[in-house]
């Protein structure tokens, strides 16, 4: 199998220029990573022409990869990791899962979320109590805070009243990520080497088992509730709805078994806890070093707020033109939109009016590394490596000069699932934090963004908050 890394030219390093100055582990993209289309015969077609590239003639235009071996590995163990994303047709889940992520049923659980985030706030509140015969401040690595919050949100949404099982799974879950993730590093390229009896092999076997068999009685009892009349609904939260879709008119008659739904649950940890935590962690950090969006943002959560409380339907047009602009520099999943056989689906804007379109013979696997090509200066206007969220004001598309420009939540029929999920949570995260503290960056702080699955902060995400109302007496 071939793979083409489709990306725009103009490779823009990490770290934004916002941090210049600051230590930093270096860009992550390297050009040699990358095949770059601009600077190869492959056919760039104008507006209405269409072709396929010669699949016999492909070797001499696909240039060699100098690190193929490296970003292979990466592939491997992202293919590892997330084979249970690709067991079944996933166009045929979506059919039942759509309903369940519809904008308005995902409104009513901003309750539950906000739950979840005033927990966290208390947390702070008590530590900063402990502290604060010393200083005002408090240091936290927002990386694990957003972490642990994102975790609590997923299990208290998904499960609801079954929020304890649900952690437990989650836990059981991440645990799991782990030890296959440290194996994969290792010993990928013996073959067979999960079905060994190791003894990382079995501890992963046993979550594996507990896992289900959590996931499974909770499902069953359920189910066996509605049935016997035992309960009116099978519950408000994600699974609930996703059980109450499977099999009715809603589903067009799709019927996910109990271990399809088992795989769904997993699924929506996986691809929504790390995710979550790595947007709002960049995003902490890009308010920190652009203390005029913080107070902007800050300002417009209290003009909301007033004396009521901000909730899902609060429109917080600042803290979205932010979060949009953190997932343009620093998308959580830079790389790996990948795609086998792609027809002209990146027909991207050339100069303005010209469009490239290529037609790709079967087989051949489309990476797009949407973090490059978020900083693509023919596809952004100016500026591309500044922090500058007023380009969203008027919406993505808008922002960008290519309707595809921007992939952070992936584009198409498999596009992320549970973006406004994302972005809600994210919204209520941060309102309710400005709400009550400020924050900027201590001297400690390194910037090295670096992938591991997702992309985050190497050496963590140190943060100063400071509680409000010492701030304004300092003023
Ligand atoms: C900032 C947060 C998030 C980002 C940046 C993100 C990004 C992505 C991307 C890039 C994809 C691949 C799309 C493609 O191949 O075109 C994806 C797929 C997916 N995401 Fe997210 N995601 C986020 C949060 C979430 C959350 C919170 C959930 C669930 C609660 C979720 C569930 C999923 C699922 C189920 C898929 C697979 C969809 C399919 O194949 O049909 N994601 N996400």
């Amino acid at each position: 199998m071939r793979w083409i890394f489709l990306v725009t030219p103009n490779l823009a390093p990490f770290p934004a220029r916002e941090l210049e100055g600051r230590a930093c582990d270096g860009p992550r993209f390297h050009r040699s990573n990358i095949y770059n289309i601009e600077s190869s015969n492959l056919p760039i077609l104008t507006k209405h022409e269409h072709t396929t590239f010669n699949h016999t003639n492909d070797e001499t235009k696909i240039e060699r990869l100098d690190n193929m071996c490296k970003v292979l590995r990466l592939l491997l163990i992202w293919i590892f990791l997330s084979s249970f994303l690709f067991l079944y047709d996933r166009a045929q889940r979506r059919r039942i899962l759509n309903p369940a992520f519809a904008s308005d049923k995902l409104k009513a659980m901003g309750a539950q979320m906000l739950v979840c985030i005033q927990e966290m706030l208390d947390d702070w509140e008590q530590r900063l109590l402990e502290v604060k015969s010393a200083t005002t401040e408090l240091e936290l690595d927002m990386m694990r805070e957003f972490s642990k919050v994102s975790a609590d949100v997923l299990s208290r949404t998904c499960f609801g009243s079954n929020f304890k099982e649900g952690k437990a799974v989650f836990e059981d879950q991440e645990t799991l990520i782990e030890a296959i993730y440290q194996d994969a590093m290792r010993y990928a390229i013996i073959p067979f080497y999960r079905f060994l009896p190791t003894v990382r092999n079995r501890l992963c076997w046993k979550l594996q088992r507990r896992i289900h068999e959590t996931l499974k009685a909770i499902i069953e009892n359920r189910m066996r509730a509605v049935q016997k009349c035992q309960a009116d609904s099978y519950g408000d939260d994600l699974l609930g709805r996703i059980l109450m879709v499977n099999g009715s008119s809603l589903a067009h008659g799709v019927v996910l078994t109990t271990q399809d739904i088992i795989d769904e649950c997993r699924t929506f940890f996986f691809a929504g806890h790390e995710t979550t935590a790595s947007l709002l962690a960049w995003a902490t950090m890009l308010m920190a070093c652009n203390p005029e969006w913080q107070d902007r943002a800050g300002a417009e959560v209290l003009e909301m707020r007033g004396d009521g409380y901000i909730n899902a339907h609060s429109k917080l047009k600042t803290l979205e033109m932010i979060l949009l602009e953190t997932l343009r520099l620093y998308p959580p999943i830079p790389q790996l939109i990948s795609r086998t056989r792609l027809q002209g689906l990146y027909g991207a804007t050339h100069e303005g009016t010209e469009e490239r379109k290529l037609d790709i013979p079967p087989g051949v696997r489309i990476n797009v590394l949407c973090g490059v090509m978020h900083r693509d200066k023919k596809m952004w206007v100016d500026n591309v490596d500044e922090f500058h969220p007023e380009r969203f004001a008027n919406g993505v598309s808008r922002a960008c000069k290519s309707m595809h420009g921007f992939m952070a939540f992936g584009y198409g029929p498999h596009t992320c699932i549970g973006q406004t999920f994302a972005m809600l949570e994210a919204k209520l995260v941060l309102a309710s934090m400005l709400h009550s503290f400020r924050f900027c960056l201590p001297h400690t702080y390194e910037h090295a963004p670096r992938l591991y699955g997702t992309l985050r902060p190497q050496h963590g995400m140190p943060l100063l908050i400071t509680p409000m109302h010492s701030t304004e007496s300092k003023k």
